[in-house]
């Protein structure tokens, strides 16, 4: 069956979330597939881990739907609980309980759990198992919360932010772990705020600014595949006006933060061209200034999340006509 045949396992739609007058998610719309690793990337406060509880049924959405698996999470919550693994971001693990014993529980509480010792040791736990969490390193902790998460063989598994706080070691075995949950069916979706993980790991990119879904799509579509984009620092406030009808159609000079100047193309029928490379040096020459750092590359998903956050933020941007 072709992905789009799929029926999802996670479906968001139009969801609102308010905290008193603050309004945490505005019209979140998104879906993620079973054998699929769907992140959702934004900045601080973009509204990720609203919607992620709106998911796991322990926040009540104050507008649109969310469905897990074809059940609403706040209403079938006894249904979805065995077949949903759940990571919060700050573990949410009792502080007195050893490791070993936490994990013994959620394993009994399936009828059929993943293989401990197996679990352990992919998760380096061997050597922990009678500690106490509350003495356990943030990184054990984070290690534990990811086992309790999926010792359950979940069908979905919300993680927020599973890698955070974990050494490169640790983040490449929890990165292999989740491949093999995605090769085994689940839906995985996940939070994070490392781009180069989300690059690597999400076969679906969901990118929220202020509550809102801003952009969608494969890494390689949300960076245009192998566009080119060209990245350098300056003093910041340039008059990027001037730069504007030298650059060709669909091609945009934005600063994304003041001082950092990227030319890229802002439409996928426009492509960054050499004339456009020359174009920008010449300004630059025009202006007497040196372009620090100028580098000419692949456009990363980081260049994309940097330009829409900057784009939202009310940054300058010049697109040529
Ligand atoms: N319990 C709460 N009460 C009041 N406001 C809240 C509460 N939880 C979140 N917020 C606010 O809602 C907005 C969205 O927060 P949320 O935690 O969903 O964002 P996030 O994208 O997960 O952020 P981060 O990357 O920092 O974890 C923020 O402005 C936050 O201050």
């Amino acid at each position: 069956m072709s992905r789009s045949l799929v029926p999802p396992a996670v479906e968001v739609a139009g969801l609102v979330k308010r905290y008193g007058s603050r309004v945490a998610v505005d019209g979140a719309s998104f879906t993620a597939a079973p054998g699929a690793v769907t992140a959702v990337l934004g900045l601080n406060g973009a509204g990720k881990t609203s919607t992620i509880e709106c998911c796991e049924g322990l926040r009540r959405p104050d507008g649109g739907s969310v469905r897990v698996l074809g059940r609403d999470p706040m209403t079938d919550g006894a249904w979805l609980r065995p077949r949903v693994g759940v990571m919060l971001q700050d573990g949410g693990l009792p502080q007195a309980a050893r490791a070993g014993d936490l994990l013994d529980l959620a394993a009994a509480m399936y009828a059929d759990p993943l293989d401990l010792p197996g679990l352990v040791s992919t998760l380096d736990l061997g050597g922990r198992l009678r500690t106490p969490v509350r003495r356990l390193s943030g990184g054990e902790r984070q290690r534990l919360a990811l086992a309790v998460a999926l010792v359950g063989r979940p069908d979905v598994a919300f993680l927020d932010e599973p890698t955070a706080g974990l050494d490169p070691q640790a983040r490449l075995a929890v990165w292999d772990l989740i491949g093999g949950l995605r090769a085994g069916g689940v839906a995985v979706v996940l939070t994070t705020h490392l781009l180069d993980e989300a690059e690597r790991l999400a076969d679906h990119v969901v990118l929220m600014a202020a509550g809102r879904v801003v952009a969608a799509g494969t890494p390689r579509e949300l960076t245009g595949g192998s566009d080119h984009t060209l990245t350098f620092e300056a003093p910041p406030g340039l008059d990027l006006g001037r730069l504007a009808p030298l650059l060709s159609a669909g091609i945009a000079a934005t600063e994304v933060r003041p001082g950092h100047y990227v030319v890229a193309n802002r439409t996928p029928e426009a492509h960054l061209l050499p004339a456009d490379v020359a174009a920008t040096t010449a300004w630059c020459a025009q202006l007497g200034i040196m372009p620090e750092g100028l580098v000419l590359g692949r456009r990363s998903l980081e260049d994309v999340f940097l330009e829409i956050a900057a784009r939202q933020a009310g940054a300058t941007e010049v697109i040529g006509a």
